[in-house]
């Protein structure tokens, strides 16, 4: 049995009403879904909760969308090679994660599973909570093959919903991972209430560090300034509708990471994104002070008010220099 929605929807800006397949119906998947929706699409709306059929669901659909927490990604992935999907259909990835065991991106993921597919990544500041208001917001739908990009434009592109088209896929896919780990420091500095100074200082610095990092693997250096990368940093980093940010916020207030993520409920892919890029930072030899704090701190290694002092007191050098 597969689910089909309809909502309320508008005249769509895409040419003709679509079917589309969502994997993952948490608050990403959920949002996704009425945005489509809301576009007179037909969504078909799977996870492993619901029960249904993941066979059925991507059976005959023009554009399949994973809206899976990281942890899923691989084996639902796996699951979904066994069995047929519509050949060169778009596979679009929101997940903003890196896969523990590669330590690679969803979209390298998907990549490497199905390479007769178009991979398209979607990925900028969309609190959930707000697009499930219908409140505006925008984002990047990113992929080598920009003819896939588009139809993937033009499936969620609304009044309510602005969406950009990309050639950088792992760029704009990077920020929207890296930026968690900046959102629970971020977290962090309001949790101890450091103050706006200190806060812009944080970001200013994450943004080098991301840059430095996501250039490093691939991604380019503009796309980090954009709605995937500088954008995400500042929805993340100043919302307590993000639960990265309130991951940080709860370890500055005292609570264990246990409790916190107890609390929380949901997915938090910062602690995850965080030990496996410093798995990265290690093997790669990249610079990355204000991610290794946030490691240590979520590894107890460290206090948060240690973690401010050991920024502040690092070697003193130019704003700006070459690696
Ligand atoms: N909530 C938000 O505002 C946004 C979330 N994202 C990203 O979307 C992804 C999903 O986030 P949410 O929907 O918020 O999380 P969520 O916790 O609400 O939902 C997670 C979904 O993934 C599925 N899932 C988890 N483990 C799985 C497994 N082992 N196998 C199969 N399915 C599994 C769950 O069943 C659920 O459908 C995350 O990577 C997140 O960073 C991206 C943009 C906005
Ligand atoms: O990625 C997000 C907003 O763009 C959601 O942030 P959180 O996962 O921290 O809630």
């Amino acid at each position: 049995m597969t689910q089909d929605f309809t909502l309320m929807s508008h005249p769509p800006l895409s040419d003709q009403p679509l079917t589309l397949a969502i994997l993952g119906a948490g608050a990403w998947g959920s949002a996704l879904a009425q945005l489509a929706c809301y576009n007179g699409h037909t969504v078909r709306l799977w996870s492993r909760h619901l029960g249904n059929s993941l066979e059925e669901t991507v059976n005959s659909v023009d554009v399949l969308i994973s809206a899976i927490s990281m942890r899923g990604v691989a084996t639902t992935a796996q699951q979904l090679q066994t069995l047929k999907l519509p050949d060169q259909i778009p596979i679009v990835t929101a997940t903003k994660g890196l896969d523990p065991d590669s330590t690679r991106t969803p979209s390298q993921l998907w990549g490497t599973l199905f390479p007769q597919h178009p991979i398209v990544v979607l990925s900028g500041p969309n609190l959930s909570a707000e697009i499930q208001q219908g409140l505006p917001a925008a984002t990047v739908v990113a992929s080598e093959n920009l003819e896939a990009a588009k139809i993937v434009q033009r499936v969620f592109a609304s009044n309510r919903f602005r969406v950009y088209t990309s050639s950088d896929p792992m760029g704009t896919e990077l920020g929207g991972t890296l930026k968690n780990v900046i959102a629970i420091a971020a977290g962090v500095c309001d949790g101890l209430h450091l103050g706006t100074n200190a806060k812009s200082a944080l970001l200013t610095r994450a943004l080098t560090e991301i840059i430095r990092i996501g250039t490093h693997l691939g991604g380019q250096t503009e796309t980090f300034f954009g709605l995937s990368g500088l954008g995400d940093m500042l929805t993340t980093c100043n919302s307590s509708l993000s639960r990265n940010y309130r991951v940080g916020y709860g370890l500055a207030e005292g609570k264990t990471l246990e409790q916190v993520l107890t609390e929380l409920g949901s997915t938090a892919e910062g602690v995850n994104t965080t030990n496996v890029l410093i798995e990265i930072a290690h093997r790669e030899r990249i610079p990355v002070p204000i991610s290794g704090q946030v490691y240590q701190l979520l590894n107890q290694q460290i206090t948060p008010q240690k973690a401010v002092e050991a920024l502040m007191e690092r070697d003193l050098k130019p704003e700006f220099y070459a690696e």
